[in-house]
């Protein structure tokens, strides 16, 4: 597995430089600019709408930049090849048209990029299906329909479909909306696992959850930018009340950082 350097520095698992997005000529993110070091567990939040998919997006070349630059693992996004690297978790399962396929299709269906031609899989690749299922705790579920699974159920198929393919950088756009709290803790412990062993992980969130303790960085979106980018604000006080549902950064122990905006982060059950 190849890491582009800068010098003797690693090159960050995800750069984003000044990028802009704009859908229909109406500019959603501007003047974005990140680094996500390669081993580090990175929380985007911020309201509905602010761009939180959209940027994860860009990060994958899913949208086209207006501005700026992406780089993957030192690669501008249009030279990168190592799509084998990278798992996505996108929102949720596409309609996929009804075609019917097992639980155990769909999440073999990630190592296609790993694959260079069309091949039985292999016993490696197979057991790493298996262990994908397991880890989501849905390997008794392998020869059902995707179909009739729980909105829920299938966002843990896409997560093992994303693991089924061993990466080592994962895009995770909202993991627990619609997940049962049970599943969240599951997923909780998959992330953590993962982190433990060096992959890099963002996440799309509207809220920490069971992820808290694993995150030390959220990126929170507002108005097409960055506003803060350090440690999760964490709710004090009455804020930290339960059935209390929004993050924001409370007293800021840096005057100089200035004024954050209130993050209001509905609730999805
Ligand atoms: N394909 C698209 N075409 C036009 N506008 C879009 C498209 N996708 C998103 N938008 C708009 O861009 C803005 C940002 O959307 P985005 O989904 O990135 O936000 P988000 O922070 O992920 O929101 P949510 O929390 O609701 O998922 C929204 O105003 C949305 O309506």
């Amino acid at each position: 597995m190849s890491t582009a350097t800068t010098g003797t520095a690693p090159a960050p698992a995800v750069r984003v430089a000044d990028a802009a997005v704009a859908y229909d000529n109406a500019a959603v993110l501007s003047g974005v600019s990140l680094d996500v070091p390669a081993g580090e567990t990175v929380a985007v939040l911020g309201s509905n709408g602010s761009g939180k998919s959209t940027l994860m997006r860009a990060m994958l070349g899913l949208v086209p930049l207006s501005a700026g630059s992406v780089e993957l693992h030192g690669t501008p996004l249009h030279r990168f090849r190592e799509w084998g690297r990278i798992g996505y978790v996108p929102q949720r399962l596409s309609a996929g048209g009804g075609v019917p396929a097992t639980v155990r299709e769909v999440v073999a269906s990630g190592q296609v990029v790993r694959r260079r031609r069309l091949h039985r899989a292999t016993a490696g690749e197979r057991a790493a299906v298996d262990e994908a299922l397991a880890a989501v705790d849905l390997a008794d579920r392998a020869r059902d329909s995707v179909h009739e699974l729980s909105g829920g159920q299938q966002q843990r198929v896409l997560i093992a479909r994303a693991l089924a393919a061993r990466p080592d950088t994962f895009f995770m756009d909202e993991p627990m909306a619609g997940v049962d709290a049970a599943s969240q803790r599951a997923l909780a412990r998959t992330v953590t696992r993962l982190s433990g062993q060096g992959a890099t992980v963002v996440l799309v969130l509207h809220e920490l959850g069971p992820l808290e303790p694993l995150i030390g960085r959220s990126v929170v979106l507002s108005g097409g930018g960055i506003v803060h980018d350090g440690p999760p604000p964490r709710p004090e006080g009455e804020c930290a009340r339960p059935g209390h549902e929004h993050v924001h950064p409370h007293a800021d122990p840096d005057p100089a950082s200035g004024a954050l905006p209130d993050i209001e982060v509905p609730r999805r059950d």
